[in-house]
Formats: structure tokens, C-alpha cells, sequence
């Protein structure tokens, strides 16, 4: 399987053209920056740290389509957008980490998976799958009576939020719960908001410093709280994550899959 990595100098670009050099059975065909950038023909391996590659960067999926076959996709919506259509035009597999996708965005993602398979999920770690499982067996034993509230934190530079993480949690207990998570969430509570209301999934955001993505989810009720809690220390947990999605997207049929398909907890 080769795989070609976009937004290659970016803060998960560079793990993942470690995640793939690491990896058995898998070899770096292509690494991108944007058009124009001055890393142009830099070998991918030095930005990432890992020695010479003897992969130059490039900055056009079209000069390197014949490279490739699965391409790795963490940068923004809008490149995300084109970077699907052009993989659904060119018989390419892609495994997508990139956060903050409009319902429309989701639409076009669902289209394009009759023409390319695609991997799509917020969180590329085995540890925040798990504990999406953990989240909809809590949410099931504690019923209504236990508040719902999912706390993240995450770096200075993030752009979205909440984070995808935290919303596909949200959807994950809400679906357990029997609700509809945009019917039922409640975003950064501010001012005079009266108490709360039983039904209601509560969002609080963290951005500082260098925070690489917590992620905690309260169940509480009167006497006592649980909480479940995911750390991640590295981005390699990420980038690791999407090499074995990348790998495990050989051969399969078009569709659109997630992480859960991917480590088998469907
Ligand atoms: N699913 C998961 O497990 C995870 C998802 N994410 C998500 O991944 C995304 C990226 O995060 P992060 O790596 O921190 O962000 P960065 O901003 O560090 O990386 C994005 C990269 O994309 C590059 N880029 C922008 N436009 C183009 C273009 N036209 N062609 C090629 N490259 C381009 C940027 O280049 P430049 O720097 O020059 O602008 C940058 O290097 C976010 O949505 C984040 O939420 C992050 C971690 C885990
Ligand atoms: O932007 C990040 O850094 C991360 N984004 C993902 C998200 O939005 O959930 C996953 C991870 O927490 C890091």
C-alpha cells in the first residue's frame, strides 16, 4: 500500500510520515504542502525528522497521482472537499482525520464513498474507540437521571470546536439515551441561563497551550459522578491510528467507514 500524505508539514503531517515509515507493509509514495510553499522538493523524511526518505515534497496531487494509493487527509474542510473529489475521480482510497466538517460537507463525503472507499472519523486512537464503546454502555445502565457533560481541551492552535471528538461523544451518548444530540446539546453556558434542564448534553471548551486533546464526559446525578476520561500524550496515537486505517482500506469495496470498522468494534 502506498500512501500519500497531505498537509505533510503540518503539526500531524510530520507524525504520520513517521506513523508510515514505522509501519510494516505500508511506504510513503507522496507527501504534500500547499501550492507553492518553499518546501517544495525538501525530502519529506527531513521535515518529519526521520532522515532522508528520498520522497520530495510536491505541492499538486496531480503531478504524484501515479505514486499512490491511499491518500491521508489531516489539514482543513475546504482542502478536505477537493482532496475527496479528486480521490473519488481517481480511483484513490482516503483516510480522513480532518475535524469540523459542515452537515453538507458530511453529505458530500457520504456521495463520494459510492465512488472511492473512505475512512472518516474524529479520532484516529484505539483508546478514544474504546472508549466510545465505554460512553454508550455508561450511558445505557445511568438512563435520564445522570447529567451528561463533556469537558475538552486542546492546544492554542486548534480551529474548531468543539472539538470533532467531543461532538461524535455527544452523538454516541445522546443516540444511547435516545435523543438527538442537536436537539438536546448546549454549547459554553454563559450568563443568566436558569438551571439546567434534565435532557440537555452540555459542551465545554479548553484551548491553551500545548494540550495534544483531553477528553472527559460526566455522568453525574445527586450523590454521586462518574467520570470517563481519555488522554492523549502524542499525536502519534493519531498518526499511528490512520496508517492502520490506510493499510486496513486495501481491497475493501467503495463505502464510507470509520475507526470502529477499522478496529473491528461494530
Ligand atoms: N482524526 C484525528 O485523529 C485527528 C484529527 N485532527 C484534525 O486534523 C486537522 C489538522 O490538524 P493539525 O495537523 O493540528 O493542523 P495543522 O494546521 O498543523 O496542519 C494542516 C496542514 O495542512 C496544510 N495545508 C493547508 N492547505 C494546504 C494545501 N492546499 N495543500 C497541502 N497542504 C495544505 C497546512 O499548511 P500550512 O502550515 O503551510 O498552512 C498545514 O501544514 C484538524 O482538523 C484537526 O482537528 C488532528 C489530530 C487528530
Ligand atoms: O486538532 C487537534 O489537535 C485534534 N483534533 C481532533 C478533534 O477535533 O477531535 C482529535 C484530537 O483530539 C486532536
Amino acid at each position: 500500500m502506498r500512501i500519500a500524505i497531505i498537509g505533510a508539514s503540518g503539526r500531524m503531517g510530520k507524525n504520520l510520515i513517521q506513523a508510515t515509515v514505522e509501519a510494516d507493509g505500508v511506504e510513503l509514495g507522496a507527501a504534500l504542502v500547499k501550492p507553492g510553499s518553499s518546501l517544495v522538493g525538501v525530502d519529506a523524511g527531513e521535515i518529519a525528522g526521520v532522515g532522508k526518505l528520498g520522497v520530495s515534497l510536491v505541492d499538486s496531487l496531480e503531478n504524484c497521482k501515479s505514486d499512490f494509493d491511499v491518500l491521508i487527509d489531516f489539514t482543513s474542510p475546504a482542502l478536505t472537499m477537493e482532496n475527496v473529489e479528486f480521490c473519488s475521480k481517481n480511483n484513490k482510497a482516503i483516510v480522513i482525520g480532518t475535524t469540523g466538517l459542515s452537515d453538507e460537507q458530511k453529505d458530500v463525503l457520504d456521495s463520494a464513498s459510492n465512488k472511492a472507499p473512505i475512512v472518516f472519523a474524529p479520532n484516529m486512537s484505539v483508546g478514544v474507540n474504546l472508549t466510545l464503546k465505554l460512553l454508550a454502555t455508561a450511558a445505557k445502565i445511568l438512563g435520564d437521571e445522570y447529567d451528561v457533560e463533556i469537558v475538552e481541551a486542546h492546544h492554542r492552535h486548534k480551529v474548531d470546536s468543539p472539538s470533532g471528538t467531543a461532538l461524535k461523544m455527544g452523538e454516541v451518548v445522546a443516540e444511547a439515551l435516545g435523543r438527538d444530540l442537536k436537539e438536546c446539546a448546549v454549547y459554553g453556558r454563559e450568563g443568566q441561563i436558569g438551571p439546567r434542564t434534565q435532557k440537555e448534553i452540555g459542551f465545554e471548551t479548553i484551548r491553551a497551550g500545548d494540550v495534544v486533546g483531553d477528553h472527559s464526559v460526566w455522568f453525574a446525578t445527586e450523590g454521586e459522578r462518574i467520570e470517563i476520561v481519555h488522554k492523549a500524550s502524542s499525536r502519534m496515537t493519531f498518526a499511528k491510528g490512520a496508517v492502520r486505517a490506510a493499510s486496513w482500506l486495501a481491497g475493501k469495496e467503495n463505502g464510507l467507514y470509520d475507526m470502529q470498522d477499522v478496529l473491528d468494534l461494530n
